[in-house]
């Protein structure tokens, strides 16, 4: 995937003695220790971060961890004190912190367009004006405009609001024109400050829904700051996590969940179920791992209950539990008793949720969970153990 942004290295000091901050920051010195002496604040330091062209990419942390610094980086509504932030306008990448007006202007009005927390709507306007602001600043003639404008308003569903002023709309419609007002600009890259915390969590989880939907069919780079993991794990492809204005981890969800870097991480996720996030893959013990026998059985388990044998495909040619063949029953279809006298033999896909995999275990006296690729090879078995580490977070001792 392609990138569209790229922080490298990027330290923001807010305050007139920026060069004695980065001195200090260079020699080791704390945000605390930097405002103490030069009454300068670090607002972000030596963050790099790489966004792939169609991800949403969330930035977490606490209040003052230098999220929306961050953000606000990319269409340089914050000045870059040091480093550089590479968007991608057009076919080439732009260094926001050096190039000139006109190209940052160009790179705000074609490339990047944002959502506001507090949705930004001009109480005086329409739906249907509000949304189409962007594009008049642009200069984007009228026709153009309204056939945009309402394409958008049908988007989110409320093209029978368009006329309606924007103070009439409840907070969760509000949110939408916003996001209507920034599709409408047709910019790739979408930056979203905390656009749902203002609003009622029932409203809050449908319209995180909606994103999800709509990125599905608009597949746009979205950077989104949040400071609720919940929200980060269900709309983040990569979660980026900055304690006082540094980053501390960035990854995939369950990199998060499964392996936070320090306290602070481990605090965040202490009380997140990891089975919103978890699939079979991240809990599996790898085939090569599993025990084998000199006459080409694999166990799938420590306590020798379930094996199979393999071809040179890891396809299996035979499959026993308890010493007799056994019959297949995906995960999702484990709640049927099994018929008598039958043992059967668990499967799961990667992707399968560590939910099911844990139902089918419970129903199938704790047997183990086998794991097939798309072309039916065998990748992996899941044990109780394996299960009970991931959900706990703890790891076998060495
Ligand atoms: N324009 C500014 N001038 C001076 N200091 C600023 C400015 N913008 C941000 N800061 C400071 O930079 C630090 C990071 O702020 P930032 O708004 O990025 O945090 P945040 O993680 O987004 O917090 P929140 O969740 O509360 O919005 C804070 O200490 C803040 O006071």
């Amino acid at each position: 995937m392609n990138v569209a942004v790229d922080f490298r290295n990027v330290d923001i000091i807010f305050g007139a003695r920026t060069r004695e901050a980065l001195k200090m920051l260079d020699a080791g010195a704390s945000r605390a220790e930097i405002l103490a002496k030069t009454g300068a604040v670090l607002g972000c330091a030596d963050a790099s971060l790489t966004v792939r062209e169609g991800e949403i990419s969330v930035l977490m942390g606490l209040s003052g961890s230098g999220k929306s610094t961050m953000m606000r980086a990319v269409n340089g509504l914050n000045k870059v004190t040091r480093g550089s932030v590479l968007v991608k306008s057009g076919d080439r990448m732009v260094d926001v912190v050096t190039c000139d007006a006109a190209t940052l202007r160009h790179v705000r009005q074609g490339s990047v367009a944002m959502v506001f927390q507090q949705f930004g709507l001009l109480p005086w306007r329409t739906v249907a004006e509000n949304v189409g602001f962007g594009l008049e600043l642009a200069g984007v003639p009228e026709a153009e405009r309204t056939r945009r404008v309402a394409q958008q308003l049908k988007l989110v569903g409320l093209d029978q609001w368009a006329n309606k002023y924007a103070n009439e709309l409840s907070g969760g419609m509000q949110q939408r024109v916003g996001l209507a007002r920034a599709f409408a600009t047709e910019a790739p890259i979408l930056l979203m400050d905390e656009p749902f915390s203002a609003l009622d969590p029932l409203i809050r989880t449908k319209l995180q829904d909606e994103l999800l939907q709509l990125q599905k069919e608009l597949k746009k780079t979205i950077i989104f700051v949040s400071h609720d993991l919940e929200e980060a794990l269900k709309i983040g492809n990569t979660i980026t996590i900055l304690e006082s204005g540094r980053i501390v981890q960035s990854g995939r969800p369950e990199d998060i969940v499964l392996r936070p870097a320090d306290d602070y991480v481990r605090e965040f996720i202490a009380n997140v179920n990891p089975l919103s996030v978890l699939t079979a893959w991240h809990v599996m013990c790898d085939a090569r791992d599993l025990d084998k026998t000199e006459d080409g059985w694999v166990w799938l388990d420590k306590r020798r209950t379930t094996r199979f044998k393999l071809d040179a495909d890891r396809q299996v040619i035979a499959a026993e539990r308890d010493g007799v063949p056994g019959a297949w029953v995906h995960c999702a279809e484990a709640e049927a008793p099994p018929r008598p006298g039958e043992r059967p033999c668990y499967w799961a896909s990667p992707g399968t949720s560590l939910k099911t995999v844990m139902l089918a275990m419970h129903n199938a006296d704790t047997a183990p969970v086998a794991l097939f690729d798309e072309e039916n090879r065998f990748v992996g078995s899941i044990g109780v153990k394996d299960v009970l580490q991931a959900v706990l977070r703890r790891q076998e001792p060495a």
